[in-house]
């Protein structure tokens, strides 16, 4: 691997090390847990879910296109370790992230009788995640929780750091709650049915993890991309888990965001979201929109004079080798996307609030930044 500015002598192991079978955790006093992340992990999932929960009743969530693929064996080790497992299926996509999706799986906890000891197992991407998150953050004022995450932006964030949510149709991600997970379990193996698509929509969030914080994870992306396009497995083990080492750190830091410190993982997010919400959460994936975020962002950063236009274009060449968009996939007016900005979580007092690169491994979060900028540097993106 090649290595390039300032070296962080623990970097080259911890990356070298990230092989097939990992165990990282993260460390948030009595609610710290641990991600699993090795191939062929489900048969074992009964296994380990039992010794994390204090009850037998599950309810094991997941959609319509994991739960037949993947839902059997979930369940069938469930059962095993002598857990009651129950299924529920919700539509496959964004527009589950919704209030009514939300009730509907509170009226399915109520009917198989869970009680404070029972659990919740998302088995799906983040859609899944974050809406039976957030169940299990409410029910019985939150029940245990774990995620079995079957997409690689799931592995690689959604998973880990407890935010749940569902989606207002107005603002993305707006209502809900920081509920950690009691475990994590990555089995590598299932991204093997993933659509092309979708895997290549998780890579956005592994890049966004070199701009914010690790220069050198940066370059050994931009090296290995035919390896990662090959999906070789190795090289997606050492993605998976420096991606969760270095999320876990994040997340250890500022559990839920107070200092600043987490905010750094929104990076090109508050573009994204408005790209999302405006398009009704049906033309981009959430990868798709942050990696046009992230080019929005940088051109913002470019603009006032924060970074070198370098770090946009190897932003750029990268999303283009691994298949991801630069731009809006149609038009959209900047002005109705500058508004829907300022329903962000991250806005206070009516003021944007962005986190902005200043050159590859760091981002600054930058308070009261200029509207009319932000609408000029969306003509970066938008088509047309
Ligand atoms: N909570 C967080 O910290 C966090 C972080 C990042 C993203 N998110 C949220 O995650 C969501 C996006 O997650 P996503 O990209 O995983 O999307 P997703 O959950 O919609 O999954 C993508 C698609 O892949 C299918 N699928 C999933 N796993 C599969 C498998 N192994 N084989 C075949 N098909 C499979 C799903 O059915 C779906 O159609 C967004 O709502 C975003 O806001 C949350
Ligand atoms: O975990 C975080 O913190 C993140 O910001 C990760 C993001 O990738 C993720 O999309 C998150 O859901 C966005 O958070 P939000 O607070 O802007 O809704
Ligand atoms: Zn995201």
């Amino acid at each position: 691997m090649k290595t390039t500015g300032k070296k962080d002598p623990t970097h080259d192991s911890l990356l070298m090390e990230a092989a097939l079978e990992t165990v990282v955790p993260v460390d948030l006093a009595e609610r710290s847990y641990e991600i699993h992340i090795g191939r062929d992990r489900l048969d074992g999932l009964g296994n380990l879910v039992k010794q994390r929960i204090r009850g037998q009743r599950i309810l094991l969530v997941s959609d319509t296109n994991v739960a037949p693929l993947h839902g059997g064996r979930a369940i069938k080790s469930l059962r095993e370790a002598g857990l009651e497992a129950h299924l529920a299926v919700i539509p496959a996509g964004e527009g589950s992230k919704t209030l009514q999706h939300y009730s509907q799986l509170l009226d399915t906890l109520v009917a198989i009788k869970a009680d404070r000891h029972s659990a919740v197992v998302a088995l799906g991407g983040g859609v899944v995640g974050d809406l039976a998150g957030f169940v299990a953050a409410s029910y019985a004022r939150g029940i245990d929780f774990v995620q079995v995450p079957t997409t690689l932006l799931a592995m690689v964030d959604a998973s880990v750091g407890g935010k749940v949510a569902v989606d207002h149709p107005r603002a993305k991600n707006m209502i809900g709650a920081f509920h950690q997970p009691t475990l994590v379990v990555c089995d590598l193996a299932l991204l093997d049915s993933l659509p092309e698509r979708d895997f290549r929509a998780g890579l956005a969030e592994v890049v966004k993890y070199g701009v914010i914080m690790d220069e050198e994870f940066f370059a050994w992306l931009e090296e290995t991309t035919p390896a990662i396009v090959a999906k070789q497995a190795d090289v997606l083990g050492r993605i998976v888990t420096r991606s969760c080492q270095l999320k876990a750190q994040v997340v250890a830091e500022d559990e839920r965001e107070t200092s600043g410190r987490r905010a750094i993982l929104n990076y090109g997010h508050t573009y994204a979201h408005s790209f999302e919400t405006a398009s009704d959460y049906s033309l981009m994936l959430h990868g798709e929109a942050v990696a046009v975020g992230m080019v929005a962002a940088a051109k913002l950063a470019e603009m006032l004079d924060r970074c070198d236009p370098s770090l946009n274009q190897r932003q750029k060449t990268l999303w283009s080798t691994l298949g991801l968009p630069i731009r809006l996939p149609r038009p959209f007016h900047p002005g109705e996307l500058l508004g829907i900005m300022y329903s962000d979580k991250k806005t206070v007092g009516g003021k944007l609030r962005l986190v902005l690169p200043t050159k590859i491994g760091h981002v600054d979060t930058v308070k009261d930044v200029d509207p009319e900028m932000v609408e000029r540097s969306m003509l970066e993106v938008i088509s047309g």
